[in-house]
């Protein structure tokens, strides 16, 4: 049955130009065979005819001798008969060699020559057809001569007849017509002969002809019998090839099965991968042997067609392969027989049992997943969809998935979304949803189109996650990089941003922005003394107070340290700001507790102003630093507008940063001694030491120029160290000398104050040198101890301790209320030399000056007045019972050796000044 369906109709295609041929050419040769007959029959009407023609002309001799030995006119009569024939066949040829032909004439002429009425058409074809071959032309040629003879013998009948019926026939005379009688019979003879012989040439080529002729429509027709076996032996095996084909290439094994014995007809190649046999043995085999579960089905199966449930295969190697069998009744040539269809339905399980694990995957990924249709109508959500959204599957499926439009998710971002899912197939980025309770939400979605077979889009997959931890993360995230993690204010990114946006707005509208960068000072102190803890708490705090000291719109950042900027600006005028700088010191400045203790801090404060200043937020910046380094520069606790001068000054400040680091190990420091003189005997009772440092280019270097830098930079520890050890030293060395025992007076500074081995370091030094520790007095500045009352107190207690004498130096100048005076263990009060050097001509310093001598009286402590220069201000503080002097009145600073002179001198001051 699948043979005949498959090959029927192919084959008989390919065999019908071939049946056309056959016709054909069977045609031809039955044509061919009459019109070889025909002419064979012509041809024997021809030689027929010749006989006639010759035999008569050999009659008509004969008859005319009779007649002239016997005279009997019977004989002529005959004669006369006999003569008709060549006559005749003269007449017809005569008349088919016009042009045209006269065939009445030829038919006359023919049938008087006795042929066959039959043969006439035949006869008279071939005369027409074959007069111009050689043969015939032959042939005609001595026919034609023999007639020119035989035309003579009616004559010589004629004369015989004349002779004899005159009744005294001359026996001469009718010798001499027999003699010419006989003369046409010997010329006519050899004509005969010749016209005979040709015509058998004739007839012989005609035949051989007619052989040749028949013998090739024999040989066309064995080739075309061959040609004709060979197409369809060669369809036969196509069709065989294209039914094996089409049998092993079918996925399914087909089993042709006898219905009557049970075996196995025919099989193809899955049957036999299926089974683990080979075809040829399955072939000719029982069925129920090789497939026993396929054949219980089949042979449970009623009907034409039946199909099995899943069954199972045991391969030859032992393995069970799980089927589906289909059964259809059908006839095998003229067999009935059941076509068994198996189907190895082995990866189909393996999909179904993926498709289940894809489906299990799906379900628990911690992913929404949503799957539309081609109409983007939802057909499946996961569980991960609803725990996001809220929304159960069977509120969803059905309906289209619809994005709440917000300002970064508007219509036109939805379309391109779209467009892009279309065009390339997939989509990834933000949107914002909303949760089925209407709360808002970021996730991360991607899209991806599924296609079918035909490449038309059949579903839409979106997998997406809520991302709203994530960002607040990235919130954070940002705010921490973007902000001091103490304080909560803009880092130096943030300040750039927000300067650069200043600025923005500042070119838009016209007005300035101010940039105020502002350096608390000796932060360092309070840090090293109390704790980071304590820096920390008073950063916040000052950071507060920054924030409420300017608008909303002002910027307070933390560069980090101790320096804080604060963008002012969209403030028109000049000054507003200034009231605002005022404010942002003030705020600064307002007494602090930390630790149960009070502190009182300054600031240093540079600005810098755009557009005068700088065109962008880093010059900005920058230019706002200098000015701050310069207010450190002039004395701390005050504010400098930028000027361009500042950049000069920042890099000799750098030059000599640089130089200072190696000023210590090429011994160029020095100390200068300045004589401290007791205002009651005139005599020096101590000294300063200061330092001065002899660089090789820069000349004699004032420590105002390089103690805040060594400062710092930190480099003050080993300088100081430096300073404690050589004035020691030289002290001890002049009293060894015999020169007097003397207090020498040493700056310590706030880095050296808060270094924690700051009294065993000094106790190391009094030791070292032998110097008794009441000959060394440390001087240390007002607002140095008044930033940590607590802290300073301790340690002045310990160095108390050692024994030394403690001064304040530039008294006057700080915070200090007499309450905590009194707690320092000090003994000494300098008054700073900005009140001695207008103490004549300014009441106001005059009458400070009074008081502080008052109160250190009051507290028990010595006054040292600094910075006396004239004889007035030497009388005045006499007069007002100060016990000491220090200033160029009596001596600058001087060298050691300098000193040395003067003590040996014993140089005093006169007490008895002129009056003023
Ligand atoms: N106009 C004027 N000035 C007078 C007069 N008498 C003294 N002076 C100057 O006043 C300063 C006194 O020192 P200071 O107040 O401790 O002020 C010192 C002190 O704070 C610091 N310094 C100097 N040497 C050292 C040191 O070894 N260590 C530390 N930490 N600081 C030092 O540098 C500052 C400046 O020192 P100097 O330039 O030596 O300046 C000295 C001295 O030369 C006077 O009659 N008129």
């Amino acid at each position: 049955m699948i043979q005949n369906k498959v090959s029927s109709l192919p084959l008989q295609r390919k065999l019908l130009p071939v049946l056309v041929i056959f016709i054909f050419i069977t045609v031809i040769s039955l044509v061919m065979t009459f019109v070889a007959l025909g002419i064979q029959s012509s041809v024997r009407a021809y030689v027929a005819g010749e006989g006639m023609w010759s035999k008569a002309q050999r009659d008509a001799v004969f008859q005319l001798q009779v007649y002239a030995r016997t005279g009997d006119k019977q004989y002529l009569e005959r004669f006369d008969a006999v003569m008709a024939i060549p006559l005749g066949y003269r007449a017809a040829r005569l008349a088919l060699l016009q042009s045209p032909y006269d065939r009445v004439a030829a038919t006359e002429g023919l049938i008087a020559g006795k042929t066959d009425s039959d043969d006439i058409p035949g006869v008279i074809r071939l005369f027409r057809c074959c007069a111009g071959l050689s043969y015939m032309r032959d042939a005609i040629h001595y026919w034609t001569e023999g007639d020119r003879y035989i035309l003579q013998l009616p004559q010589l009948a004629a004369g015989l007849r004349s002779e004899i019926e005159a009744g005294s026939p001359s026996s001469q005379h009718i010798g001499e017509l027999l003699q010419q009688v006989q003369d046409v019979n010997d010329a006519v003879q050899p004509l005969e002969a010749a016209f005979t012989a040709t015509l058998g040439n004739a007839a012989r080529w005609v035949t051989g002809l007619l052989f040749l002729g028949t013998a090739g429509v024999i040989a066309m027709l064995i080739l075309l019998g061959a040609y004709i076996s060979w197409r369809i032996l060669r369809g036969i095996r196509q069709s065989e090839e294209q039914y094996r084909t089409l049998l092993n290439t079918a996925s399914d094994a087909l089993i042709v099965v006898s219905r009557d014995s049970g075996m196995v007809l025919d099989v193809n190649e899955k049957a036999a991968q299926i089974s683990g046999k080979p075809a040829h043995v399955l072939v000719g085999s029982r069925y129920a042997d090789f497939f026993p579960a396929a054949a219980q089905a089949a042979a449970e199966a009623t009907g034409n067609r039946a199909s099995s449930k899943r069954q199972e295969v045991r391969h030859l190697d032992g393995k069970h392969i799980p089927v589906e069998v289909n059964y259809s009744a059908t006839a095998w040539g003229d067999q009935p027989v059941q076509l068994a269809i198996i189907r190895d339905i082995t990866e189909r399980i393996q999909a179904e049992s993926e498709l289940r694990v894809a489906a299990n995957a799906m379900e628990n990924m911690a992913e929404g997943v949503i799957i539309t249709d081609a109409r983007r109508r939802i057909v499946s959500v996961n569980r991960a969809y609803s725990s996001i959204t809220g929304y159960s599957a069977a509120e969803v499926i059905g309906k289209i998935p619809r994005y709440p439009l917000s300002r970064q998710n508007d219509v036109g971002f939805f379309q391109s979304m779209w467009t892009l899912v279309r065009q390339t197939g997939s989509w990834q980025g933000e949107v914002w949803n909303q949760r089925k309770n209407g709360e808002s939400y970021p996730e991360q979605l991607s899209i991806s189109v599924v296609r079918d077979d035909g490449g038309r889009i059949s579903h839409y997959v979106g997998v997406f996650n809520d991302i709203s931890t994530f960002k607040n993360y990235e919130r954070q995230l940002r705010h921490l990089a973007q902000h001091d993690p103490l304080t909560q204010l803009p880092n130096r990114t943030l300040l750039q941003d927000r300067l650069s946006q200043a600025i923005t707005y500042a070119i838009r509208y016209g007005h300035p922005v101010w940039v105020v960068f502002l350096d608390l000072d000796r932060f360092k102190f309070v840090n090293d003394s109390l704790g980071h803890k304590a820096g920390d708490q008073l950063l916040k705090t000052i950071a507060e107070r920054l924030l409420l000291a300017v608008r909303d719109t002002d910027t307070v950042a933390r560069l980090g340290g101790d320096e804080f900027v604060v963008v002012l600006s969209e403030h028109a005028g000049g000054s507003l700001c200034a009231d605002i700088l005022k404010r942002i010191m003030d705020a600064v400045a307002s007494p602090l507790r930390l630790q149960e203790q009070q502190f009182f801090l300054t600031c240093s404060v540079g600005v810098a102003v755009y557009p005068d200043n700088g065109l962008n937020a880093e010059t900005l910046i920058e230019h706002a630093d200098l000015a701050m380094y310069r207010a450190k520069e002039v004395g701390r606790n005050n504010f400098q507008f930028y000027t361009p001068a500042m950049n000069a000054q920042v890099s000799e400040r750098l030059r000599i940063e640089s130089a200072l680091r190696n000023a210590l190990e090429r011994d160029e420091f020095v100390l200068h001694y300045q004589p401290q003189v007791d205002l009651r005997t005139g005599r020096v009772v101590g000294m300063e030491a200061l330092i001065r440092w002899r660089h090789p280019e820069l000349g004699m270097v004032s420590p105002n120029r390089f103690i805040s830098l060594a400062e710092e930079t930190g480099l003050i520890i080993p300088i100081g160290a430096w300073v404690l050890r050589t004035a020691c030293l030289q002290n001890k060395k002049w009293q060894r000398a015999g020169l007097g025992h003397f207090r020498i007076a040493v700056n310590l500074s706030a880095r050296q104050f808060a270094q924690q081995d700051l009294t065993q370091s000094i106790a190391d030094v009094l030791e070292e040198t032998g110097l008794a520790p009441h000959y060394l007095d440390i001087e240390l500045t007002e607002s140095l101890i008044m930033t940590d009352v607590e802290h300073a107190v301790e340690i002045l207690r310990s160095l108390k301790a050692l024994g030394l004498q403690l001064s304040i130096d530039d008294f006057g100048t700080g915070y200090s209320s007499l309450s905590y005076l009194k707690r320092f263990p000090i003994d000494v009060l300098k008054i700073d030399r900005s009140f001695v050097h207008d103490i004549t001509l300014d009441p106001d310093d005059a009458a400070i000056v009074v008081s502080i001598i008052a109160l250190a009286h009051n507290l028990k402590l010595h006054v040292i007045a600094e910075g006396v220069e004239t004889q007035e201000q030497f009388a005045y503080l006499k007069r007002h019972g100060c016990d000491e002097l220090q200033g160029f009145y009596f001596s600058k600073p001087v060298p050691a050796e300098e000193f040395e002179r003067l003590l040996r001198e014993h140089k005093c001051l006169a007490l008895e000044p002129e009056p003023a």
